[in-house]
């Protein structure tokens, strides 16, 4: 569902991740990798977000630089430390949010049950802690019909209850919607849950796959 080829990114010159020919097939995968091995960088590529040279083409036909539109709203992303305006509240963002990645009537309020954002939905963020931005953060990342979902340290912060719950969602987008999800963790154990389909390991610039 994800390809890349002959992908190369670099900051300021100094190439940080090679991916010469790589694909991710529909399912759950969890991406390992130590402390600057690139996870990070991989995400925000695959989002649209950095620049990087080669190609990287979802369902085999929607590429970054030529779909950006297209690209853009099929791939869903949450970094691992999020940070929002603080003016800006749950209900603000995810009107906003919500719009550009049209989701569908009842979407947002089911999400901000589910993740507990209902619970601070009018409070300005810069008055959250780490695991209300946190929720926020994911509740974001699920709005619209996605295909693929990248979720960088999903469960750093988050309350056990909730991690339930997110797992749950996981469970139910990849087999109700068929959306597949790139997921990293430090705490392999966090995600046994889960039914994984691939693990990849970051590292040397490399991502490899473990099994
Ligand atoms: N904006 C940036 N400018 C320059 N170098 C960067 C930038 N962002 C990341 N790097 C470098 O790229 C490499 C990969 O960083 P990245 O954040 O992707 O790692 P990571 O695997 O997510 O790390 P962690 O597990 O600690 O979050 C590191 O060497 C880092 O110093």
């Amino acid at each position: 569902m994800l390809t890349f080829t002959n992908v190369t990114k670099s900051y300021s010159g100094r190439t940080v991740l090679t991916i010469p020919a790589l694909t991710v097939q529909p399912g759950i995968h969890y991406v390992r990798g130590g402390n600057g091995s690139g996870k990070t960088t991989l995400f925000r590529t695959c989002a649209g977000l950095l620049p990087f040279s080669g190609q990287i083409l979802l369902d085999n036909h929607y590429e970054i630089s030529r779909d950006p539109v297209a690209y853009r709203l099929r791939v869903n992303y949450a970094e691992a430390e999020p940070q929002y305006p603080g003016f800006l509240s749950p209900r603000d963002l995810t009107y906003f949010v919500g719009k550009t990645k049209r989701a569908p009537d009842g979407q947002i309020d089911s999400l901000a049950e589910v993740l507990g954002v209902d619970q601070f939905w009018t409070a300005p963020s810069s008055t959250f802690s780490s695991g209300m931005l946190k929720k926020l953060a994911l509740l974001l990342a699920f709005l619209g019909r996605p295909r693929l979902i990248l979720l960088d340290e999903p469960l750093t912060t988050l309350d056990r209850a909730t991690a339930g719950r997110l797992f749950d969602l996981i469970r139910r987008y990849r087999t109700e919607q068929d959306v597949t999800f790139l997921l990293t963790s430090h705490q392999d154990v966090t995600l046994s849950d889960l039914p994984l389909t691939g693990v990849w390991e970051v590292g040397g610039g490399r991502v490899s796959a473990v099994e």
